[in-house]
């Protein structure tokens, strides 16, 4: 387990998709938010952001989907210092962002929602192509295509929204609370088809504050604390670390 991941060096044969590298990010003229954090994103890895209250793990993913451009620092998609572009770029680049909270548009049918995910692609063969996946990948999305979205449950709208941002084919996903107001059977299911898309190819960055079910689904963990990463590492370490059990995870592993 490393103690900080330290900032490193970046080249243009990265090993790693998504790098955030020694970033410096705040709001307006408040103090800082993140004061030098590193975090590495490999392709096909479940890499999982925890942390207090308002350490800054949704401000990780506004910078690295472009909403909010850092005051130092660098972020690489594929080696390639895409730094201060917007969200729209970075969507080009593979880097799509499901938002805090649910986002679906009640009013509109399962199909309509999904269908706006691809509405930067012309080709229709190829749009074909995005729904049977996203159809495949998310049962329920294909079982309830026609349904009015605000008729599904918590946790199906949030696979909605999931098949939603993968219809440009991410190269990762970043995804900000995914479980939030759901309940734990819901919370399980939406873990599975997390885990489902990183074995289907899209990388995933996630930040939950369920964290204990959140490592159990990933493959490295982050702890943050006061704006950098305070210990990196396999997931699995972290959670059975009854240290950081006790200070970030709300209490000791349990007993296996
Ligand atoms: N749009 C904003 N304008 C000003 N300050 C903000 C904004 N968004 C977040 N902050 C501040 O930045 C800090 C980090 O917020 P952030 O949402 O990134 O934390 P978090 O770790 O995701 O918190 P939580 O677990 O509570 O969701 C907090 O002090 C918050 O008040």
């Amino acid at each position: 387990m490393a103690s900080d991941t330290g900032t490193g060096t970046a080249s243009p044969d990265s090993p790693f998709l998504l790098e955030l590298d020694d970033i410096r990010a705040g709001y307006g003229r408040a103090a800082l938010v993140l004061r030098g954090l590193t975090v590495r994103v490999p392709a096909g890895a479940i890499v999982c952001l925890v942390g207090p209250n308002g350490a800054g793990k949704s401000t990780v993913l506004k910078v690295a989907s472009g909403l909010l451009a850092p005051r130092a620092g660098r972020v690489l998609v594929d080696g390639k210092d895409l730094t201060g572009h917007g969200p729209q770029r970075m969507l080009a680049a593979g880097v799509a962002h499901v938002l805090q909270g649910h986002s679906v548009f009640r009013e509109m049918t399962v199909a309509e929602n999904v269908l706006l995910g691809g509405y930067t692609l012309r080709d229709k063969q190829l749009i074909a192509e995005r729904v049977s996946f996203v159809r495949d990948l998310f049962p329920v999305v294909g079982e309830r295509w026609t349904s009015l979205a605000g008729l599904l449950s918590g946790g199906q709208q949030k696979q909605v929204e999931f098949a939603r941002s993968l219809m440009v084919k991410p190269r990762v996903v970043l995804l900000d609370e995914p479980s939030m107001g759901l309940d734990p059977k819901a919370t399980g299911v939406v873990f599975e088809q997390i885990v489902r898309m990183r074995d289907a190819g899209t990388a995933v960055l996630l930040v939950e504050q369920n964290a204990r079910r959140a490592l159990e689904a990933a493959d490295t963990g982050c702890v943050l604390d006061l704006g950098r990463v305070h210990v990196s590492g396999p997931a699995r370490e972290l959670l059975a670390d009854p240290q950081l059990g006790e200070l970030y995870l709300g209490g000791r592993p349990a007993r296996r």
